[in-house]
């Protein structure tokens, strides 16, 4: 593992964009129908959730406003009823007593749908969560990753800094 954190950048528009053919914007109720749950599983262990489960989930999470923001990458090139989830992102932004109350902004739970991977959605995503955290007033952004993933880090603009250590909690 190691720990990231991206150089300045001049970017700062945050919010949804969309490229004509695929749509960034924050996650929606609705979007437990269009395959969010099961491109999580393409990361990590993420059992499917029923609509009740997914709909309480979601509202302990909004109830973070912008601390805690998720941005899904959607297939917008198709019908509406048969659109899906391509990619997402989510943005951790933590509140600290260090540096007058700064922020730090945690990058976690990317992923980009196999079949949609090597068309630039994971950097879209990544970039978009690093102009919000900037926007919120974030003084570093910061992610853990597997060594296979440095380069593609690095071209979303991170550079290696440090190392991760972990503690089990069970
Ligand atoms: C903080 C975390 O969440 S770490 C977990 C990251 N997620 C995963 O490992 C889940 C499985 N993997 C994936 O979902 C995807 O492969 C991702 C997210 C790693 C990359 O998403 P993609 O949409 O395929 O990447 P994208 O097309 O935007 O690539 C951007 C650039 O990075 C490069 N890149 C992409 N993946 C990799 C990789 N694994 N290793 C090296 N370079 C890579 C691309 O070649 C491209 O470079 P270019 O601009 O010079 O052409």
């Amino acid at each position: 593992m190691a720990s990231t954190s991206p150089e300045p950048s001049t970017a700062a528009a945050a919010g949804g964009e969309t490229d004509g053919s695929v749509q960034i914007r924050r996650l929606e109720a609705a979007d437990h129908e269009k395959g969010f749950v099961s491109l999580l599983s393409q990361l990590s262990s993420c059992p499917d959730l029923t609509a009740s489960e997914f709909a309480a989930c979601f509202a302990d999470l909004a109830a973070l406003g912008d601390d805690h923001v998720i941005l899904v990458a959607e297939d917008a090139a198709v019908a509406a009823a048969e659109r899906r989830i391509l990619a997402t992102g989510c943005l951790f932004v933590e509140r600290k007593f260090l540096r007058g109350g700064g922020k730090v902004g945690h990058v976690e739970d990317v992923v980009v749908d196999a079949a949609a991977r090597g068309r630039g959605l994971g950097l879209r995503v990544v970039r978009r969560l690093v102009e919000i955290a900037k926007e919120a007033g974030c003084y570093k952004v910061i992610l853990d990753c597997t060594p296979e993933l440095r380069a593609y880090y690095a071209k979303c603009g991170f550079v290696e800094k440090g190392v991760q250590m972990a503690g089990s909690c069970f």
